[in-house]
């Protein structure tokens, strides 16, 4: 079925819907891996997004029931040079078409993505509105323009849980706290008590795997709740939107450093920085892809990682802060810790699911901060 591509500025294209009669509409930016459709799709930080994939042919290894970083689809659309309706892999049990269908996010092939990866890269991340009912695309692009911008969007509040779960080796469990606020945690691994906004859940997999208990909370589980679990350290989560707009989580932040150790992952990071007096600002088209060299500054070695984010953080006039990793495409802030408090934090996505597994030392260094402090 014909559907039409519009952005903010004008520029349009011209495809195919394979999800049948729909619209889509959010900020436009491109993802450069070959793989992870299943991943991306579902990992929160997209929400507000549509992925447009660089590599030319999705979905011919399929969905299956595992590879979920949540628990539906969380990009606001999806588009590809070629959609494959046929798949074939042991695990699939659907067809990538099916699966956007049956949650009703549009996805639409057919159309030059290298030409619109292109155009993103010269001339930034932009709105956008897809349709296959509206056939003037002007009047598609007048849409976008009325599309909220990203900066100063605080999705990230609402993309988390709202009530506390623990995290088992099994996936998650209903928690309660007891009357007084306190918390029965389980065993006898470090506690973390974990800020969700919107989190992927290969983090949590990967911290269970640490052998560490998990609690995690919404946004605004305030500091004296916090206190009343008594965590050995607190972590925070990646999530959609602009980090300076969630002043209210900054100011939960704030508190939560004067009393626990604290590590972040991607939003995490922005807002620990931001807790911590940096400023954020948005990159032109971020980073959203698996091959992105990081170097860590503390061994000299370099990581090939798994990015997701349209916001950087300046710790420049910080100097109570080090840099520890470091962007070697743009040279921009990938992560830092506190000279002498348990702190630290990267931009980037240790848990990559999907991509490279070369920065799974963040969480037993995580876990080695927390037991030492
Ligand atoms: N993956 C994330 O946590 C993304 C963080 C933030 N929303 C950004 O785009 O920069």
């Amino acid at each position: 079925m014909k559907a039409l591509l519009a952005l903010e500025d004008g520029t349009w294209f011209e495809g195919r819907s394979f999800t049948g009669m729909g619209e889509a509409e959010g900020e436009v930016i491109f993802n450069t891996g070959m793989t992870g459709y299943q991943e991306i799709l579902t990992d929160p930080s997209y929400m507000g997004q549509m992925v447009c994939m660089t590599y030319p042919l999705m979905g011919n290894y399929g969905i299956n029931p595992e590879d979920v970083e949540s628990e539906k689809i969380q990009a606001a659309g999806f588009i590809t040079r070629e959609c494959c309706q046929i798949p074939s892999n042991w695990r699939s049990t659907q067809s990538l078409p099916d699966y956007l269908r049956g949650q009703k996010i549009m996805g639409m092939e057919g159309i030059d993505t290298r030409a619109l990866t292109t155009h993103i890269r010269k001339y930034g991340a932009m709105r956008g509105v897809m349709s296959t009912t509206e056939n003037d695309p002007g009047k598609l692009a007048q849409r976008a323009l009325q599309l909220p911008h990203m900066e100063g969007l605080n999705l990230a509040e609402k993309a988390g849980c709202s009530k506390p779960f623990a995290w088992t080796e099994w996936g998650p469990i209903q928690a309660d706290l007891n009357q007084d606020g306190s918390y029965d945690w389980p065993g006898s691994g470090g506690r973390v008590l974990v800020y969700d906004y919107g989190i992927k859940w290969n983090i949590l997999r990967l911290l269970k795997a640490q052998g560490l208990e998990l609690l995690v909370v919404p946004w605004n589980f305030g500091v004296q709740e916090a206190v009343k679990v008594a965590p050995d350290g607190v972590f925070l989560s990646n999530g959609p939107g602009d980090p300076a707009a969630m002043t209210k989580s900054i100011e939960i932040i704030s508190g939560l450093l004067e009393k626990f150790p604290v590590a972040g992952i991607c939003l995490g990071h922005q807002l620990l920085g931001l807790a911590m007096g940096a400023s954020s600002f948005k990159l032109k088209f971020g980073h959203h892809g698996m091959n992105h060299p990081v170097k860590d500054m503390s061994t000299g070695k370099i990581e090939i990682s798994s990015q997701n984010h349209g916001f950087c953080v300046n710790i420049d006039h910080l100097d109570f802060l080090e840099q520890t990793h470091i962007n070697l495409n743009d040279n921009t802030l990938e992560g830092f810790r506190h000279k002498n408090r348990p702190v630290m934090a990267i931009q980037y996505h240790p848990e990559a699911a999907s991509g490279p597994h070369d920065s799974r030392y963040f969480f037993s260094r995580y876990r080695e901060m927390i037991s030492e402090s």
